[in-house]
């Protein structure tokens, strides 16, 4: 018996595999400055990340988490450990996205050290490109710390959920002129630092079309700007999981109403013994 083996001259490849589809790259969105509008929602769990991912340019683990799967009241209470096992999940849902993770409070205000061993760790143990953390120009060195050693920085200004307790509330930022200067400034001061983005969150309108203006990185808006060089919103909020959401929420579906339908429907079901039929029974 004889077996002829051609060789497929048109590739170098002898056995060829698929191409893998590449990852955007940090870079790649650090180029968006002004052209087509970044698209990010946050994802904190593999499948949801599997759903998303196809259409976003960048997923963010965002320490809104919290609140959004462990019913914190604030992002305060959240932990690295939380973090980085949503953020490993989020990065193996994914092949497109690049995916973003926030540092929890208490990780790394303290020290660019502090910071640089906590978003290594992070980086090392999720796989995810960058990290996210809030503040203006009092986390300037931070940032530069991170960004001289490899470690791609979004920053995060305006509304700082983290500083709840420092802010007392959830309320739009940069009414005054005095807040409008100081954001405006802390803007500046983080993208001098060498962010590749900044998360812009809950300020008034004109404040946020100036940051957008000011600044050479790339400007994300939640509560901000359409001309904002990109969006982010929480994913439970715009699929309608909650029923109180905040004013910069659009609620793009009403899967608390579906999913409440759903149980009621199953629900009945059991206790009329209507489920499960035929078609689940194994015989
Ligand atoms: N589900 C969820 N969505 C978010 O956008 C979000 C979180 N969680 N957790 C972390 C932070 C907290 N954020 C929040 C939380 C509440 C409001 C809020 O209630 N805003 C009110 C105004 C409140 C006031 O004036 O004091 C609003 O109607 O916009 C805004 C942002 C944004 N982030
Ligand atoms: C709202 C976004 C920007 C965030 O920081 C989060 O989801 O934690
Ligand atoms: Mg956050």
């Amino acid at each position: 018996m004889s077996t002829t083996f051609t060789l497929d001259t048109s590739t170098s490849r002898a056995h060829p595999v698929p191409e893998p589809v590449r990852r955007l790259t940090v870079p790649a969105i650090a180029k968006r400055k002004g052209a087509e509008p970044v698209v990010m929602l946050t994802a904190y769990t593999a499948r949801m990340a599997q759903l998303l991912d196809p259409h976003c340019d960048l997923l963010l683990v965002g320490d809104s988490l919290g609140q959004v799967i462990y019913g914190l009241d604030t992002t305060v209470k959240v932990t690295l450990e939380m973090m980085i096992a949503h953020g490993a999940a989020v990065v193996r849902g994914s092949y497109r996205s690049v995916v973003v993770i926030d540092l929890p409070f208490g990780t790394y205000e303290e020290s660019p050290e502090a910071a640089y061993r906590t978003a290594a760790r992070v980086l090392r143990e999720t796989g995810a490109a960058a990290v996210k953390l809030e503040g203006g120009a009092v986390m300037a060195p931070t940032i530069r710390f991170l960004v001289d050693r490899g470690i791609p920085v979004m920053a995060h200004v305006g509304l700082t959920p983290q500083a709840v307790n420092a802010l007392g509330g959830y309320g739009a930022r940069g009414r005054s002129e005095a807040e409008r200067a100081k954001i405006l400034s802390d803007a500046q001061a983080v993208a001098a630092a060498g962010c590749f983005a900044m998360v812009v969150e809950g300020v008034v309108e004109g404040l946020a079309i100036d940051i957008t203006r000011s600044v050479p990185c790339v400007t994300i808006g939640i509560g901000a700007a359409a001309e904002c060089d990109g969006q982010v919103l929480v994913v439970d909020d715009m699929l309608g999981m909650f029923d109180r959401v905040p004013r910069f929420v659009k609620r793009f579906d009403d899967l608390a109403s579906r999913i409440s339908a759903a149980a009621a429907d199953y629900a009945g079901r059991v206790r009329t013994r209507q489920f499960p039929t035929e078609a689940q029974l194994y015989r």
